[in-house]
């Protein structure tokens, strides 16, 4: 379960942006639309704890995120959080089975080669581990971010225009994976966006304004 209240972020130099409230519990999804520039990014790097609030409160399974620690909140991430963004960011002179484990290390928090194993078969990846990541295609990678942001069972999953550059088939497809990955695990979807194709395929929907 994740959920906000009274959140505001202040960029340096920039304007107040005051977010409505939101809450998502596992195991469901939300979509969060708006026009460019009304926060969608802030929104997402706010809920991921990668920005501080000015003011107002994330909650993620009762912790409060604000309250964390840099160090804290990082390993808290690593552990809890899954982030999908619409490139990959993948290392290139890695694999993808090597991207895929780099966050669990990162965190000493191993996972298991059957889980890897069979989370990549469910996205239909694991004949793609041993490549890099330049020698797969657009979808190919997405399906790999997704594989990577919940191989450690997060409790909250955050996407970031993650159809944004792909064509209807694989925006669909994605967008299925997504959110039957986070049914599946328990996880709650957050997914931010101007794609105007996902309003038809999420149910729960808020836009920023
Ligand atoms: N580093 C920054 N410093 C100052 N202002 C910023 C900074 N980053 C973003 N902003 C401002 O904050 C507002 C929200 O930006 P944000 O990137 O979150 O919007 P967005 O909805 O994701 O936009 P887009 O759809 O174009 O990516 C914008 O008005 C932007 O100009």
């Amino acid at each position: 379960m994740i959920y906000t209240k009274d959140l505001a972020y202040a960029h340096p130099n920039g304007r107040l942006l005051q977010f409505p409230d939101l809450a998502c519990e596992g195991g469901k999804a939300l979509l969060i639309t708006g026009a460019s520039g009304t926060g969608k990014t802030t929104l997402l790097h706010l809920l991921a704890g990668l920005l501080r609030p000015a003011s107002g409160d994330v909650r993620v399974g009762g912790l409060s995120l604000p309250q964390l620690k840099p160090a804290a909140m990082d390993n808290f991430r690593g552990k809890n959080i899954g982030l999908v963004f619409q490139a990959s960011h993948f290392i290139a002179s890695l694999s993808i089975k090597e991207n895929l484990l780099l966050p669990s290390t990162l965190v000493k928090a191993p996972v298991s080669q059957e889980r890897l194993l069979q989370l990549a078969e469910k996205l239909r990846i694991a004949g793609l581990l041993h490549k890099k990541p330049a020698h797969l295609s657009q979808g190919e990678q997405q399906r790999a971010s997704i594989a990577r942001a919940l191989l450690q069972n997060p409790q909250v999953l955050l996407a970031d225009e993650p159809t944004a550059s792909l064509d209807d088939h694989n925006c669909e497809a994605v967008a299925q994976l997504l959110g039957e990955q986070a049914q599946q695990q328990n996880a709650a979807l957050l997914v931010v966006t101007h794609d105007n194709r996902l309003k038809q395929l999420f149910r729960d929907h808020i836009q920023l304004t």
